[in-house]
């Protein structure tokens, strides 16, 4: 006895498969022009669907090949050197970029200037312009530079740009005085550049509530500045990734074109002898040796050069832009390949923002990472947080410190401490500033470069041994991040003994 089968709607004969029918007896009726618009379309939908195939293909082999990846996080608080580390990084493992990025400095270098001369002449002001060990003239709230009214174009270059004459004859102490008024009055129009310049680099991104009246960010600067193809904004975490990697080498970032460089280097090549003069001017030496005027580190390393930097063809040298400041927000990833015997390893650096704001940001990178450099400032001794005046710079470090040491998520994470801006602290050291009169408990000990900086790397140590439940090794460096020499040894160092974990933890050996 035959069976009888009954037809279904999922049945693989397409004899009896009612779709496939209805198909075919669609195709049977179509013309040529419809066949040839079908058949379009299928191959559009076969290409649309492979190309799904191959992005996701790509996706799992990107993600197969990263889990080699070593992933470094720099950490620290504000201006303790992490994006100056990066840098290194960059003119070890590829120098080419730099010279890609060379000329585009430029901006931040003279925004630097800027910005300094800023402070200085607003300080100049507060005080009447004259200052001596026993001032005439008390300090006032200034409401003399409104940023709001400053135009975003930088007014024209003053008339009769000849050095403001000196008053002969005029006595000491108020021929001092009128000679830096008179600085100041032909300084005042280059001011005007501070504001579009910082717009420049932050891409119109401004961090309020700065006690210095304006902070200026770096949002994926490199990515902006390099290329965009190198650059691309990644939407999950927001990291900027610049990828040295696929740096076309004959790329050059041209200003050429750029009409507010050319203002602010015409102004500053035509006042550059003023700058000189003012930075040399017995009254602003007394108001910094006095500390009433507080300067940045890196505006002294440019404005003791300004000769140089003021010129008309000035080009950023390697050191100019290893001192150049720009402060990092969110999360920027800089991926390098990195070799070691024939190996070729790829390296994600994250360099994050340190101010108390910006840290949130960088937890989303806590479960992936496999190694912390963790960067101390330990010349900031003296200074307080920006974000925080009561906080001392020492303080905060230390208490950072602790919460990267106790992180749950970091636990087995490789752990490098750099206690940086050695230089800096044999400066101050030398030129007789106490540390005891910043930190109390530092107490009656020798007030020289080798307590001092023993002292502090004995705190780190005591936060290490308090907060070390898997017993993992730290890494300490004394280190001066603007030393290339120096510090690319210290990296080669890191890299060895990131290596010897990585291989360990990946069972490559
Ligand atoms: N003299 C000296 N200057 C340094 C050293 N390390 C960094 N600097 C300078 O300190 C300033 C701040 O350094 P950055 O690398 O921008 O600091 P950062 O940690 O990236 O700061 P954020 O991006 O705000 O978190 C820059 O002008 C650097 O040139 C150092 O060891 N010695
Ligand atoms: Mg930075």
């Amino acid at each position: 006895m035959s069976k009888m089968r009954t037809p279904s709607l999922y049945s693989t004969d397409s004899a009896v498969d009612p779709i496939s029918q209805v198909m075919r007896a669609g195709h049977a009726s179509e013309s040529t022009d419809q066949r040839r618009a079908r058949l379009e379309s299928e191959a559009e939908a076969k290409r649309v669907s492979e190309q799904i195939d191959e992005e996701l293909r790509q996706e799992r082999e990107k993600l197969r090949r990263s889990r080699g990846d070593v992933k470094l996080l720099l950490l620290g608080q504000a201006e303790s050197g992490k994006s100056t580390l990066q840098k290194q990084f960059q003119l070890m493992y590829k120098p080419n970029s730099i010279e890609q990025e060379r000329s585009s400095w430029r901006t931040v270098i003279y925004f630097n200037v800027v910005h300094s001369l800023k402070h200085i002449l607003t300080t100049l002001e507060a005080w009447d312009d004259s200052f001596d060990d026993n001032p005439r003239a008390l300090p006032h709230p200034t409401g003399y530079y409104d940023q709001s009214a400053s135009p975003y174009g930088v007014p024209p270059i003053p008339s009769g740009m000849a050095r403001a004459p000196s008053r002969p004859g005029s006595p000491a102490v108020s021929g001092r005085t009128s000679r830096v008024t008179a600085l100041r009055n032909r300084l005042n129009p280059l001011l005007d550049a501070d504001s579009p310049l910082a717009d420049r680099l932050s891409g119109g991104i401004t961090v309020s509530g700065s006690g210095k009246g304006g902070v200026y960010v770096r949002s994926g600067w490199q990515a902006r500045t390099v290329d965009k193809a190198m650059g691309k904004h990644r939407g999950k975490n927001s990291a900027y990734e610049v990828d040295y990697r696929r740096a076309p080498d004959n790329y050059r970032h041209e200003d050429d074109g750029d009409v507010l460089l050319q203002d602010v280097g015409r102004m500053l090549s035509a006042l550059r002898e003023d700058i000189r003069e003012l930075w040399a001017h017995p009254t602003v030496k007394g108001l910094i040796m006095k500390r009433k005027l507080k300067l940045d580190e890196w505006s002294e390393f440019f404005l003791k050069d300004i000769a140089r930097i003021a010129a008309p063809e000035y080009v950023p040298t390697t050191d100019d832009i290893l001192h150049a400041r720009i402060q990092t927000m969110g999360v920027a990833e800089h991926i390098f390949d990195v070799d070691l015997h024939g190996k070729s390893v790829t390296w994600h650096l994250f360099d994050v923002g340190g101010a108390r704001g910006q840290r949130h940001s960088w937890i989303p990178y806590f479960d992936t990472a496999n190694a912390i450099i963790f960067v101390a400032p330990v010349s900031a001794f003296d200074q307080y947080l920006e974000e925080d005046p009561r906080t001392n710079r020492i303080d905060d470090s230390l208490q950072l410190f602790t919460q990267v040491c106790s992180n749950a998520l970091l636990k087995s994470v490789h752990l490098v401490l750099f206690l940086n801006k050695t230089d800096l602290l044999k400066a101050k050291i030398d030129n007789g500033l106490r540390v005891q009169k910043y930190i109390t408990s530092f107490g009656e000990r020798t007030n020289d470069y080798e307590t001092v900086v023993q002292y502090f790397r004995a705190h780190f140590l005591q936060v290490h041994r308090r907060n070390n439940e898997n017993r993992r090794v730290l890494y300490t460096h004394f280190t001066s991040c603007v030393d290339t020499k120096a510090t690319q040894r210290i990296i080669g160092n890191v890299r060895d003994s990131i290596f010897r974990g990585y291989l360990q933890s990946a069972a490559l050996v």
